[in-house]
């Protein structure tokens, strides 16, 4: 893991570069807004930019952390019961910088399948989740993923700036380097011989767009999912793609089976925990490393841990045809 701790020069920087826009910009996922924030992300101090630049071109570690903004706790209020109710508290600011820093490795983008369509997601524990494979659940392990798995369209890189963490829940995080596979199941893995269905989170019921149409690619990736490989790209510093809990093999592809259980049991043996604390912003690679989260005990009081999370996209033009527009950056 790659940190950078903002000093106080810096810190003024930011805030007066928040200051002067954050008024303006109302709607913060709208087209207008994020083109604006992209733009002003250039005024960002120097080392946050080379940072992320060398982040963006894999120069340094999956997992990246900028630390030492500080989250006016007063003004965001009270954390929200569900994503439903995040109106409620005043995060604009906070959206705007994770969308700044974001813009600076990728684009932005979001899944209409997904928290209503959202763009910033907003991470909480949700009351009758606790027990759920979702971000919002507590009580359970969250077992750790690829964001998206399923997807061929999936983000490179997932941001995350942490509201608040009072009882220092733990993401834990998975990087492929940390792999020692024999050759013979190493090449197994770069085989098309895996199927990972949709996760939960883009299932109707966790959303409140009732518009079947909206669901109709997940539901038939769920009907009838590709087969993918694990492992791809280089192969001597392969990018993976995995999410145990809801893959499969084909029957009777004991093979496949045997080398996706080796390769389970390595990246669970080397995960590590991040606890990210207040103001904390971190950038994961979703093709370099895979999290999950440990379980902890929701309070629903408001004092609740509470991230908020920007899928980001290398090229928004492959997604193209899976977007109604241009200017919209949800895919269906
Ligand atoms: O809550 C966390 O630390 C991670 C949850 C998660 O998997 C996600 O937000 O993508
Ligand atoms: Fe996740």
């Amino acid at each position: 893991m790659d940190i950078l701790s903002i000093d106080a020069a810096e810190l003024r920087v930011i805030e007066k570069l928040l200051d002067e826009c954050v008024d303006e910009l109302e709607d913060v996922e709208s087209d207008s807004a994020l083109r604006r924030i992209t733009v002003l992300a250039h005024e960002l101090p120097t080392r946050i930019r080379a940072a992320l630049n060398d982040y963006r071109l894999e120069r340094t570690a999956a997992l990246f952390v900028i630390s030492g903004y500080i989250v006016d706790q007063d003004r965001v209020g009270p954390t929200p019961k569900h994503w439903r109710h995040r109106a409620e508290a005043d995060t604009r600011r906070e959206e705007v910088l994770l969308a700044m820093v974001s813009s600076l490795v990728g684009d932005p983008f979001g899944w209409s399948t997904q928290q209503d369509g959202r763009l910033i997601h907003d991470v909480i524990p949700i009351q009758g989740h606790e027990h759920e494979q979702l971000g919002s659940s507590s009580e359970t392990l969250l077992t750790w993923h690829t964001e998206d798995a399923f997807h061929p369209l999936r983000g490179d890189f997932l941001s995350f700036l942490c509201l608040r963490n009072p009882y220092a829940a733990a993401t834990t995080i998975g990087y492929v380097d940390a792999l020692r596979l024999p050759d013979a199941t190493r090449a197994v893995l770069f085989e098309d011989r895996f199927h990972i269905l949709p996760d939960n989170s883009h299932l109707p019921k966790h959303n409140s767009t009732d518009g079947a149409e909206v669901f109709s690619t997940v539901e038939e990736m769920h009907r009838s999912p590709d087969r993918v490989a694990v492992l791809f790209g280089d192969p001597d510093q392969p990018y993976m793609r995995a999410d145990p809990y809801f893959m499969s093999v084909d029957e009777g592809d004991a093979e496949a089976r045997d080398a996706l259980g080796e390769f389970t049991e390595q990246i669970d043996k080397a995960m590590f925990d991040l606890c990210l604390a207040d103001g904390d912003i971190a950038f994961l690679d979703n093709f370099r490393l895979v999290h999950g989260r440990k379980p902890f005990q929701a309070r629903y009081d408001g004092t609740d841990r509470w991230i908020k999370r920007i899928n980001i996209t290398h090229d928004l033009r492959k997604s193209r045809a899976s977007r109604p527009g241009l200017a919209n950056r949800l895919i269906r």
